[in-house]
């Protein structure tokens, strides 16, 4: 299955910056996986798949989400990017015939988080944001948060948000409500408690 889910990947990135951001997410992935008790091989084509649809033009984007019936909201519709995650789950029961709700899940929220997230999301979110790829800009606060591994895992989590919020903010963009939504959840300790257990 992992095979013909990379063929897919390369049909959709080429030897891109975006493909090796994807290999470096997946392999990170695994490693976050069995920190918190997801399988392997799943997360992995969760993270193979998590950014076949981000090469897509707006139009196009919102074309594709409209044919899913995705649900378009007024700041998706100003950037319709942020549908690249939903899309892509899309594509993945529509063009691989995967269906399986938590990859499906993983994938679909892998950019703004959400409150209740499965596990298997919640480590494909975090290995989105501190996965080192080749050439990308690495900064000392990224460093530091991957040194809380694996001991601290639920900072590291917590801290992709405010790293997430930080970007937008310095660049003036406005933030998804529901990224807001899933801080205001998991700042709540009983609400990680779900996730990390007791700490
Ligand atoms: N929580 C959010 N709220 C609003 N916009 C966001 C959020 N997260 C990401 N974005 C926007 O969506 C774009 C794509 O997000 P993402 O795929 O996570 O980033 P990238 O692939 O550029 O690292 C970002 O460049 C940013 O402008």
């Amino acid at each position: 299955m992992v095979d013909k889910v990379l063929e897919f990947v390369k049909d959709k990135l080429g030897n891109t910056y975006r493909f090796h951001h994807t290999m470096a997410v997946a392999e990170e992935a695994k490693s976050i996986a069995s920190i918190i008790g997801v399988d392997a091989e799943r997360i992995y084509i969760a993270a193979l798949m998590h950014d076949t649809a981000r090469p897509l033009s707006p139009e196009d984007m919102l074309s594709e989400a409209k044919k899913y019936k995705i649900n378009i909201s007024t700041l998706d519709k100003k950037r319709p990017i942020l549908l690249h995650g939903q899309v892509a789950a899309n594509w993945l029961i529509d063009k691989l015939n995967i269906n399986d709700w938590e990859i499906y899940e993983s994938i679909c929220l892998h950019t703004t988080g959400a409150v209740n997230m499965g596990k298997m999301a919640v480590a494909l979110f975090i290995a989105d944001k501190i996965a080192i790829t080749q050439g990308s800009h690495v900064d000392e606060s990224l460093l530091n948060a991957r040194k809380l591994l694996p001991d601290e895992i639920e900072k590291v989590f917590l801290w992709c948000f405010t790293y997430s919020f930080k970007y937008l903010m310095d660049n003036y963009q406005e933030l998804h409500p529901i990224s807001i939504e899933a801080w205001n959840y998991y700042c709540k300790k009983e609400n990680l408690e779900v996730l990390f257990g007791k700490r």
